[in-house]
């Protein structure tokens, strides 16, 4: 399988050690599936939990046994972050508060997180040489500038108005009330700083932009395995209101304009970025599909049909119901209108296209809700509240 392997120009591609912050997230779990089953590359993976690649790590009977050693650490303190980075050829950092109801409610974990606990691994990864692929976020972009133009402007028509381009778009944040924006902003911050680094001191670094990755494992069910006050990003949000047959919420009309890719697609792309140092040091990518654009309305209106096919449900009746930004995330809250990723970069330096149409990934990933979930809603739904 893997020594047959070449990179986009031709080599052959050597084994690495690499080491993953954050390995036991969402996008984590998916990146250390696909390193597991199709590279031969070593990940030493960190995380405060390991729930998501349980079975990654077990049983010692599994065909990659050895190659994946979880690292249970917070790097807030851990004094052994310095040495697992340099035991690695390469850093990827994921780890970051990034659930859009945590920006408002608690900025200061936020902007910690985002900006303060990733200056020492941007550190380490300068002062020993190692390359580092960094996970920022589309927020950077914030705000289109169509969004600021008269709502019947011909203007907002223009792509030159709204397609987000890493090299050349402004990035357009609202006041400092509008706390939405620590996430944006300590994002934006650190990725300043790597590109610093690498201008000044040589860091090799690529910088990734996902743009609404999605699937199976994404954030948690309330109640179920996790926080039942919890407010999770709305794939998770409306896949639990589905599964308790409630309906789903749409915050302030859910006239905000997103672009969804499909988990597996956009791993393909970091996994082009692993192997093609040359194409990729140095280098900001977006990665989305620009072609699954939607309101988050339309969002909400296909899940209901593709949850009704895969579950064997009838739609909901009265499937959604409008709140305010305000009732449903508190104060501060604000919105990016639209998203979508200009692909010119990642496609000359990576040749990468996402794949996947929206209701086909939301097929898949709603296949897996039900699966993973339906029972134990139905039990916690069953059971008599205490009096
Ligand atoms: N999923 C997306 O569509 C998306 C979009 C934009 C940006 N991103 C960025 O990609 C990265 C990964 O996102 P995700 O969706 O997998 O989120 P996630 O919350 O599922 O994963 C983040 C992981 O980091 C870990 N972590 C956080 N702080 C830590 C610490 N101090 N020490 C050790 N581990 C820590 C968490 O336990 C979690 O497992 C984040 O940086 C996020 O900002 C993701
Ligand atoms: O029940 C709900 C939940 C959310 N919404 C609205 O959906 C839009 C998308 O929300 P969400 O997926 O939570 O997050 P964002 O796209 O706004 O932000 C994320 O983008 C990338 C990332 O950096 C990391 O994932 C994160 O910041 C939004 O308009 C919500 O208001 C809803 O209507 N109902």
């Amino acid at each position: 399988m893997a020594s047959s392997r070449v990179d986009l120009d031709g080599n052959p591609i050597k084994p690495i050690t690499i080491c993953m912050i954050g390995a036991g997230g969402f996008i984590g779990s998916h990146l250390c599936e696909k390193l597991m089953t199709e590279t031969p590359h070593t990940v030493l993976a960190l995380d405060v939990y390991n729930d998501k690649i349980k079975h990654l790590l077990e049983p010692e009977t599994n065909p990659w046994h050895g190659r994946i050693n979880f690292h249970r650490l917070n790097i807030k303190h851990d004094s052994r972050l310095e040495g697992l980075i340099k035991m690695a050829d390469l850093t990827i950092n994921l780890a970051a508060i990034c659930t859009p109801a945590d920006y408002n409610t608690r900025p200061l974990d936020t902007i910690y997180s985002n900006f303060i606990d990733a200056l020492p691994v941007v550190k380490y990864c300068s002062e020993n040489n190692k390359r580092l692929i960094h996970f920022s976020t589309c927020e950077v972009y914030g705000k289109t500038i169509g969004s600021f133009l008269p709502k019947d402007s011909p203007l907002r028509k223009d792509p030159a108005y709204y397609v987000l381009k890493e090299d050349e778009s402004p990035c357009i944040f609202g006041s400092i009330e509008k706390q939405r924006w620590s996430y944006a902003c300590a994002k934006q911050l650190i990725e300043r700083l790597i590109y610093a680094e690498g201008a000044e001191n040589g860091l090799e670094f690529t910088i990734v932009r996902p743009f609404n990755w999605i699937g199976p494992r994404m954030d948690f069910i309330p109640g179920i395995d996790g926080p039942s006050e919890g407010v999770p990003r709305v794939l998770a949000c409306f896949s639990n209101n589905l599964l308790r047959k409630e309906p789903l919420k749409l915050v302030d009309g859910g006239q905000s304009q997103r672009t969804f890719v499909y988990i597996k697609d956009a791993i393909e792309a970091v996994l082009l970025m692993i192997e093609n140092p040359a194409r990729a040091n140095g280098h900001i990518f977006n990665v989305g599909n620009p072609n699954n654009e939607v309101t988050v309305r339309q969002l909400g209106e296909m899940m209901v049909k593709v949850y009704s096919k895969v579950s064997g449900d009838p739609p909901l009746e009265n499937a959604t119901v409008d709140v305010s930004s305000k009732e449903f995330y508190g104060e501060g809250y604000d919105d990016s209108d639209k998203r979508i990723p200009d692909m010119t970069i990642i496609n000359r330096q990576l040749g990468w296209n996402p794949k996947t149409s929206l209701w086909d990934l939301l097929e898949s990933t709603l296949t897996y809700q039900h699966r993973t979930y339906a029972e134990a809603i139905k039990k916690v739904i069953a059971k008599p509240v205490a009096s």
